[in-house]
């Protein structure tokens, strides 16, 4: 006998530009974002019993999201999200939740003879801002915001000594090495009843993506690196002290690792060590990672 344990569906990779035109200012200001939305509730019969009745065709949901971004403001992510997520359990009782997730793909306005242009904008890497929303009926919303795929490097600074060692070890110590990751950050916000509430944090989420990435750049930059989990942890923790509104932290960093080559069998050239120059970047296997950090829970006494 088999049973259905959990089950979503909708539309993903939903490619959406919305352009706004200031007239006064003739400036246009656009957004690019690629959309995943999932349904669920009482959509069981369509499994089991090949009954699509109680499907919402995933090209409605398609045509939702395009409907709804015209009709609403897709900046803050966030907002968009819970419009978006709130509006299929509002309009189908048969459908309980939604999950929405938005990835912004940067286009980043030009700078003409050092003057921003109106309505010119350039791909300045492949950085993206995510969103995750959830909304529940009578549970409201679960919101998280994501910094995906932040390329940085530090040719110095970073260290790896002191670690646990056996007969498996071969890893050498290092009192410096180059330190390169994709920052893959994520915060969890409180949970949000309304999208009133939402609305009224909208500037929240806009500075809280700023300052993440920022404190996000300036530790990575500063610290001087005892290991990849002790430069997290104090990004996690900074993170969660500027942001009351925030009630967890992740980090998931690949070690994106750089060898040195020994070139000594050649004339005796010195690459190794503090005469090293030249390295040999991996593709993998890298290192990877993570952690979630939350508030310490208030002491009883
Ligand atoms: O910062 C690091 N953390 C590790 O856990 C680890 N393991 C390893 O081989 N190199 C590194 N570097």
């Amino acid at each position: 006998m088999a049973s259905l344990a959990a089950a979503r569906y909708g539309k993903d990779n939903v490619r959406v530009y919305k352009v706004r035109r200031d007239e006064k200012s003739q400036t246009q200001t656009v957004t690019e974002m690629t959309v995943c939305c999932l349904l669920e509730g009482d959509i069981e019969t369509s499994y089991t019993e090949a009954d699509n009745k109680p499907v919402v065709a995933t090209d409605t949901v398609k045509n939702t999201i395009y409907i709804l971004a015209k009709q609403n403001p897709v900046d803050p992510p966030e907002l968009y999200g819970a419009i978006l997520a709130a509006h299929f359990p509002t309009k189908y009782s048969h459908i309980h939740a939604a999950h929405v997730n938005i990835t912004v793909h940067r286009w980043t306005r030009i700078n003409v003879d050092g003057r921003p242009h109106p309505h010119s904008f350039l791909r300045d890497g492949a950085e993206t801002r995510n969103v995750e929303v959830t909304f529940r009926r009578n549970e409201g919303f679960t919101i998280s915001s994501k910094i995906g795929g932040l390329l940085v490097l530090k040719s110095t600074g970073s260290a790896f000594h002191g670690f646990h060692r056996d007969e498996y070890t071969t890893l050498k110590e290092t009192w410096d090495r180059i330190l390169s990751t994709e920052v893959d950050a994520q915060w969890t916000w409180k949970r949000y009843q309304s999208i009133a509430q939402i609305k009224s944090d909208a500037a929240i989420f806009d500075e809280t993506f700023e300052a993440a990435r920022n404190t996000t750049l300036k530790i990575f930059a500063e610290d001087n690196s005892a290991s990849v989990q002790a430069t997290m942890y104090k990004m996690c923790e900074k993170i969660l002290a500027e942001t009351p509104g925030v009630e967890a932290v992740e980090y998931a960093l690949p070690n994106k690792h750089y060898f040195e080559i020994d070139l000594s069998w050649h004339k005796g050239l010195k690459n190794t060590g503090k005469d090293a120059e030249v390295y040999a970047p991996q593709s993998g296997p890298n290192g990877l990672i993570k952690c979630r950090v939350v508030r310490k829970l208030a002491s009883k006494l």
